[in-house]
């Protein structure tokens, strides 16, 4: 295996009586893009702060390809950050800003930062002070896209674009994608996670309890099966992977099923099935389901 575009090893970050990231072991490959997801105060915004060197790890280490993160200026010739509340600088025009953060990173490719304002409906003529939230977010998405660095950090990038320009920045990740770079991303939007993200990550109380492809997520977790039948509706108890149970009485059956179908289907031809849906999980119901409404 060649140099992960961003690894970290053992990783801990404590404040005080709080470990905030717990033993964080991760490896993205370089043109992977990878979604970071968990509840708020799980940790992800440290995880970040310390793969970028802003928060020194209480103990572990991290690297962004073959650099220490603590190596920051090195590390920071390799990638372009995002961070979740983005401040410029206030009486620069949102032009001036771009061709500012253009040439302290590690190159630009000016004709798409051009097409990515255009995209992005952004007025770079006004002063920086007069930008929304969700411009200024904009504009250093953009300045992030239109780097040539091999390495994208983006801490929750889309909490401040409407659906238009999620749209956008969906678009911007698979372009990121096709150029070869890596995207790492923390989101708390399930849908752009499943619709943009080759893995995820799952951290719940400092912890990455969970790192798989979406479709290994689904697999892991149970499917909804909905059944209609010509007559009777057949007792599936006791038959293997089927669970929660629950008919109308009458035709028709609903039930979860875990594992292999074979039994279940089986079950259902000799009974007379007359229709039959079966519904992967959402992204979101797999989350709910790892943290059962519980945060930290
Ligand atoms: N500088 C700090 N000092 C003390 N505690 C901190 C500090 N930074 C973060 N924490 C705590 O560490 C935990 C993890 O916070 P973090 O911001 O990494 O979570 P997050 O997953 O990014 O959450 P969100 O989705 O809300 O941004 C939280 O309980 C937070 O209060």
């Amino acid at each position: 295996m060649g140099t992960a575009a961003l690894r970290t090893e053992n990783l801990s970050k404590r404040y005080g009586r709080l470990l905030a990231v717990d033993d964080v072991t991760l490896d993205v490959a370089p043109g992977e893009v990878f979604g970071f997801l968990g509840p708020n105060g799980a940790g992800k915004s440290t995880t970040i702060r310390l793969l970028l060197g802003l928060a020194r790890p209480t103990s572990g280490r991290a690297w962004i390809f073959d650099t220490d993160a603590a190596d920051v200026a090195a590390a920071h010739r390799r990638l372009a950050y995002v961070p979740a509340d983005v401040a410029l600088w206030p009486r620069l025009t949102g032009a001036e800003v771009l061709d500012l953060l253009g040439r302290i990173g590690p190159g630009v490719d000016t004709a798409y930062r051009d097409e990515l304002v255009e995209r992005f409906a952004l007025d770079v003529s006004k002063p920086a002070r007069t930008y929304s939230t969700g411009n200024r977010q904009k504009v250093a998405l953009v300045a992030a896209f239109a780097t040539r660095a091999p390495l994208l950090v983006l801490d929750e990038p889309t909490s401040g674009l409407d659906p238009l320009m999620e749209l956008e920045f969906r678009r911007a990740v698979g372009t990121a994608r096709d150029n070869g770079q890596t995207v790492f991303l923390s989101s708390h939007q399930l849908v752009e996670v499943e619709s943009v993200c080759d893995r995820v990550g799952i951290l719940r109380a400092g912890k990455l309890i969970e790192v798989a492809t979406v479709a290994g997520l689904r697999r892991l977790h149970r499917t909804e099966v909905a059944a209609t039948f010509t007559g009777t509706p057949p007792d599936l108890t006791g038959v293997p992977g089927v669970d929660a149970l629950r008919g109308d009485g009458v035709s028709a059956l609903r039930f979860t099923l875990n594992g292999p179908p074979a039994a279940a289907l089986r079950a259902l031809a000799d009974a007379g099935v007359a229709t039959i849906a079966v519904r992967e999980p959402s992204l979101e119901e797999i989350f709910l389901a790892y943290y059962g409404g519980d945060v930290r």
